[in-house]
């Protein structure tokens, strides 16, 4: 086991700290340790609570019954087997569904961690698996099943199946899981009875998923000997907008999330198992999510609270790759990005990374990794402020699918100050975010944000959108067109010219017709509109020819 993570290894004395030799403030605290060494009689905590104190001047070795036996001073116990750590926690680990799917990928992502020795982690984690979609799925059945019917949704046995496998494969308490997996049966129930789910409710269901895989997590860490405490993030600061299942984090939580992470570590250092994706409500104080995908933005906020080193995003990929192997599967790892890049990338569609996952970082200016939890060997994606861009043309292709676009035509009633005010104030009373916009003097083109639409019924959808055109006609002629895709270009703009010329001659041998065109204010992206089905072709085509 590593040694920087060898919180738990047993001793016969325990060292705690004396300021100045004896006279010290911190006397209560000292007492309140003694304690608990004694009466819970776990040497092991008891160590570990008083490593930090070894940076003080003096260290008294105590025995387990509290007796002292002797004093060292700090240099003679800077080199005991706990190593180094009476040091800071120094980076995030998240990791995602993917790589803490089974008993088997929990194992191996907690050999991991244990492979990094001279780092103290905060570890995020996700739901295992497809938990999130299973546990969404049970809600949106229950809203129909009936009350009777609540307990034998198939996603449900799924869910209680999956943990209590795992926690036994894993040789952990049932216990671990089960006031969890009861209460989410109860859940259903409730919802059954209601025949609703709100977006509230649905937040607090899909709880579920993170707060077990890191209980279970926690609990498997503990087992096999290295200290690890689990939180769920609406306990420990993660404070949120109350929109419900796409809330932003607030200013609020930095502090918060220091305050009470760095002073348990102070206090009792573990290593923190984090619930990723969850949060809370500053008005309801309800449990809040991020958006799907939300953990790797928890791992960034944690990072930017704490003032972490490095923050290491961990996938089921090699990296950020140069576009969805899903769509061509011999897309390569990107070795290094900026962060305007990975924002731009990730707001654009690329599911690697969630959209708000970058601003965190940028703000604390802490370097992002993103690595392949199953080939741990693979150099993974580098994030930070600046990079060498002087080679750099394109870095990744990003494909949004199924997006609105709409054709504004000004009938000319209004100047040209007047239309453009107008058409985006109508945006912004309706609360619908636009992506992409190409302007005239007398026309706009623009594409909606999908992420803002999905988040809302789809009826509901349906009938935003003919309030947008209804509105939209008082002062406009409106072209309605769906079923687009925004192919967006990652790179270096500077370079503009060439990634046009070369992307225009590959859409044009294949025929495709581009729609909508805007490189705008952004550095790092041009977006292209086309039609749905012309575009994954057009992927393909674009990474052929920028990349092989
Ligand atoms: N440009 C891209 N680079 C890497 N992965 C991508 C990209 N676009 C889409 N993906 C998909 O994103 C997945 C990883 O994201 P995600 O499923 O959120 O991971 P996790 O659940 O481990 O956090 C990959 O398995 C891949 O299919
Ligand atoms: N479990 C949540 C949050 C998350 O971040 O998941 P993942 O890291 O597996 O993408 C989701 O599925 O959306």
């Amino acid at each position: 086991m590593a040694a920087g993570l060898q919180f738990s290894g047993v001793k016969t004395l325990c060292p705690v700290s004396l300021r100045g030799g004896g006279s010290s403030c911190c006397l209560p605290v000292r007492s309140q340790r003694l304690h608990f060494a004694s009466s819970v009689a776990s040497v092991a905590e008891f160590t570990n609570a008083s490593v930090r104190s070894c940076c003080r001047s003096r260290v008294l070795r105590v025995s387990c019954d509290g007796r002292v036996v002797d004093v060292l001073d700090k240099k003679e116990t800077k080199n005991q087997s706990f190593g180094e750590a009476e040091s800071q926690l120094t980076c995030v680990m998240k990791f995602g569904g993917s790589s803490v799917a089974s008993a088997e990928r929990m194992r191996e992502v907690a050999e991991l961690i244990l492979s990094f020795p001279n780092e103290r982690p905060v570890i995020v984690l996700s739901a295992m698996g497809k938990t999130t979609n299973k546990l969404l799925l049970a809600g949106e059945k229950a809203v129909s099943c009936g009350v009777t019917n609540a307990s034998s949704i198939d996603e449900l046995s799924f869910i209680k199946e999956l943990h209590l496998r795992t926690v036994k494969e894993l040789g952990i308490d049932k216990s671990t899981v089960t006031p969890h997996l009861e209460e989410l049966e109860q859940l259903l129930k409730g919802i059954a009875m209601m025949k609703e789910l709100t977006l509230r409710t649905k937040d607090y269901l899909v709880s579920f998923g993170e707060c077990m895989s890191t209980r279970i997590f926690a609990a498997y860490l503990n087992k096999i000997g290295v200290k690890a405490r689990q939180y769920d993030a609406f306990e420990v600061g993660i404070i949120t907008t109350d929109d419900f299942t796409n809330a932003d984090i607030l200013e609020a939580t930095y502090p918060a999330v220091a305050k009470r992470l760095l002073g348990d570590w102070d206090f009792d250092p573990a290593i923190p198992i984090v619930t990723g994706f969850l949060g809370k409500g500053w008005r309801s104080c309800a449990v809040t999510t991020l958006g799907r995908g939300g953990s790797d933005l928890t791992a960034t906020a944690i990072g930017k609270a704490l003032g972490l080193r490095e923050i290491q995003v961990w996938k089921d990929v090699d990296g950020v790759l140069t576009c969805d192997p899903n769509i061509y599967p011999r897309a390569e790892p990107v070795p290094y990005l900026t962060f305007d890049e990975a924002a731009e990338l990730a707001y654009f569609g690329a599911q690697v990374l969630h959209p708000q996952s970058m601003r965190p970082a940028r703000e604390g200016d802490i370097p992002v990794r993103v690595k392949n939890s199953y080939n741990p060997e693979a150099p993974g994606t580098l994030i930070t402020r600046a990079r060498d861009m002087s080679k750099a043309v394109l870095t990744s292709i990003v494909l949004k699918r199924n997006i609105t676009m709409l054709d504004i035509v000004s009938t000319r009633m209004l100047g040209q100050y007047g239309f453009l005010a107008k058409v985006f104030s109508i945006f912004e009373d309706l609360g619908i975010s636009v992506d992409v916009v190409a302007t005239s003097e007398v026309s706009i083109s623009l594409t909606l944000d999908p992420s803002k639409l999905w988040s809302r019924e789809l009826i509901q959808q349906a009938s935003e959108l003919d309030h947008v055109v209804e509105e939209l006609e008082k002062v406009a002629v409106v072209n309605l067109l769906q079923h687009r895709s925004i192919i967006s270009l990652i790179g270096n703009v500077q370079r503009s010219s060439l990634i046009l010329e070369k992307a225009f001659s590959v859409l044009r041998t294949n025929g495709v017709n581009v729609q909508m065109i805007s490189q705008g204010a952004s550095k790092v992206n041009i977006s292209l509109v086309v039609n749905d089905n012309e575009a994954e072709q057009c992927v393909r085509a674009l990474h052929s020819a920028f990349f092989e």
